[in-house]
């Protein structure tokens, strides 16, 4: 199943909303259709919103009937600015529309259709490295993974979450595949419950064994020593391995910690941002109170109660035991290891990375 393909112009999205109930599509035709996709949570998930922002530039710079190279280039620049406001915490977003940019911008070419054609070419290229890219993450991160274990996680970082395959679902995928016998606690999420609808959903269909249990149900499955080490995705990872991710996943390693558990996290270098020193900086989105008075649409809290909603957190670097990335496991001191890694990313001739 993908979570998006272009087909003749058009952007594809699976809407993730709908799931587990229901497999719908959203055509979106134009990058406003895609900011809202991205906005109301359609396509979540760092990786997918990068690549899904990556194709909505092109549908802005399609639609504009641009005539010149100077045109073309303000009018990606104005999409880019539209699609970049979306979600503030996911580095993958800002990394795949600066990259779209930089290509532009670095071209010698005039002609406005050859440009346009050269931006599809990106975003295909971004798209296809991040599911390449996913398959590393499993390789390396299943070589950490011991026979039989127990994992738990939380979120969704799975093939819905990226260009397929999934980053933290890709080292327990790879790991399944290896034959290694592994079954997975699947945390709901509150407050929209991305484990319980769409974690537990992928993994059923792939036969990998899983268990839902509610977010509070943590720190007792770990006391009664029913997991052997957690492995959660990433939404930006600062210079010194600190790592904003779904709410809910600081909580797990300071318990992971206390319980003697590995806590692993598996991105790619597309979400390590090296232009902030630490997780104080990582902006934190704040959604909408209704996603915690409501469940389904269902009031489950007095009308206007004070409520916050913080989408992330960031889970200090001292308490990761090690990031898996596609181009290899960083360990502490993540400021010297992370750094090393994004340095070794290849830079193909018509490929321009700023990581
Ligand atoms: C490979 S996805 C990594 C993260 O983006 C994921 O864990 C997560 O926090 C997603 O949050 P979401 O708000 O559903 O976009």
């Amino acid at each position: 199943m993908d979570t998006m393909r272009w087909e003749n112009g058009t952007l594809v999205l699976l809407d993730q909303t709908k799931l587990p109930g229901r497999v719908e599509y959203i055509y979106c035709r134009d990058h406003e259709t895609v900011a809202e996709a991205i906005r109301s949570l359609r396509v979540r998930g760092a990786p997918a919103i990068g690549a899904a922002a990556a194709y909505g530039l092109v549908l802005g710079v399609l639609a504009s009937g641009a005539k010149s190279r100077e045109q073309l280039l303000a009018r990606a620049r104005e999409v880019a600015d539209v699609l970049a406001s979306t979600r503030p915490t996911a580095v993958n977003l800002t990394w795949a529309l600066n990259r779209l940019l930089a290509r532009l911008e670095a071209s010698p070419v005039a002609d406005p259709e050859e440009l346009t054609e050269l931006l599809i070419n990106e975003a295909h290229t971004i798209y296809r490295e991040d599911l390449e890219g996913n398959k590393r993450i499993g390789q390396f991160g299943q070589e950490l993974v011991p026979r039989g274990a127990r994992i738990l996680t939380h979120c969704n970082a799975g093939a819905l979450a990226t260009a397929g395959y999934g980053t933290a679902l890709g080292v327990i995928r790879a790991a399944h595949e290896a034959g290694k016998q592994v079954s997975v606690y699947a945390g709901e999420t509150r407050p929209l419950l991305q484990g319980a609808r769409l974690t537990t959903w992928e993994l059923l269909q792939d036969n990998i064994p899983v268990t839902l249990i509610t977010d509070n149900m943590a720190a007792y499955l770990m006391a009664r020593g029913m997991v052997d080490l957690v492995v959660v995705g990433a939404d930006r990872i600062a210079a010194n391995g600190d790592v904003a991710n779904k709410i809910g996943t600081y909580g797990l390693a300071v318990l992971a910690k206390e319980h003697g558990l590995p806590f692993y996290v598996a991105a790619p270098l597309s979400t390590v941002d090296l232009s902030l020193a630490s997780g104080k900086d990582i902006p934190i989105e704040e959604r909408e109170p209704e996603e915690v008075t409501h469940l389904a649409g269902v009031p489950v809290a007095p009308a206007g109660v004070k409520v916050w909603n913080p989408a992330f957190d960031v889970t200090p670097a001292r308490l990761v035991t090690a990031i898996i990335t596609d181009r290899g496991v960083a360990r502490p001191p993540y400021a010297e290891s992370l750094p090393r890694l994004c340095s070794s990313v290849a830079k193909p001739e018509n490929s321009i990375y700023f990581i």
